[in-house]
């Protein structure tokens, strides 16, 4: 889940502070839980990663990441421009309101440059497939729709 400031420029990322990923900079998200819809999932996760919740989120892309370990994980990817809350540090998260200008790409998942700026800034909806030998990507194409 990415919730942007539009008035600041601005989007909430977070530091993960364990799980897959941990030390990443990254969005707030996580596993579905049985039952649950993706934007659900976004809703909930970005709420115990942060206290905040995301408001009118809108679905903007799909990420496929294939692991050569055999490991394969579908992401769904929400945009929201308006949330309730003051994002906190949490044991999962430390909050980073970072400038749309300067996503620190160097410090994310390596896909993450190949879409990430066009999905906030432009607003743009994508389909991404990744190929991954563990934190290295071996392959990348992005569809824009
Ligand atoms: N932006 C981006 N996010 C990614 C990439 N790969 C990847 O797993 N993620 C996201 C999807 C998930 O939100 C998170 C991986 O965490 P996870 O689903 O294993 O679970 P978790 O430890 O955060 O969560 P949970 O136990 O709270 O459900 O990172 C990537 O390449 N780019």
């Amino acid at each position: 889940m990415f919730i942007i400031d539009e008035a600041k420029r601005q989007v909430l990322l977070i530091r993960k502070k364990r799980g897959l990923g941990a030390g990443k900079i990254n969005g707030p998200g996580g596993k579905m839980d049985p039952g649950e819809t993706a934007v659900e999932c976004a809703v909930r996760e970005t709420q115990e990663e942060l206290g905040v919740t995301a408001l009118n989120p809108e679905h903007h892309g799909e990420l496929w990441f294939q692991f050569v370990d055999g490991l394969c994980m579908h992401v769904d990817v929400f945009v929201a421009s308006q949330h309730e809350g003051e994002a906190v540090e949490t044991p999962e998260a430390v909050p980073l309101w970072t400038s749309l200008d300067a996503l620190p790409f160097n410090e994310m998942w390596a896909d993450d440059v190949h879409w990430l700026g066009q999905t906030l800034v432009e607003r743009r909806h994508f389909i991404g497939r990744f190929t991954f030998d563990d934190d290295t990507m071996l392959s990348h194409e992005v569809s824009w729709l």
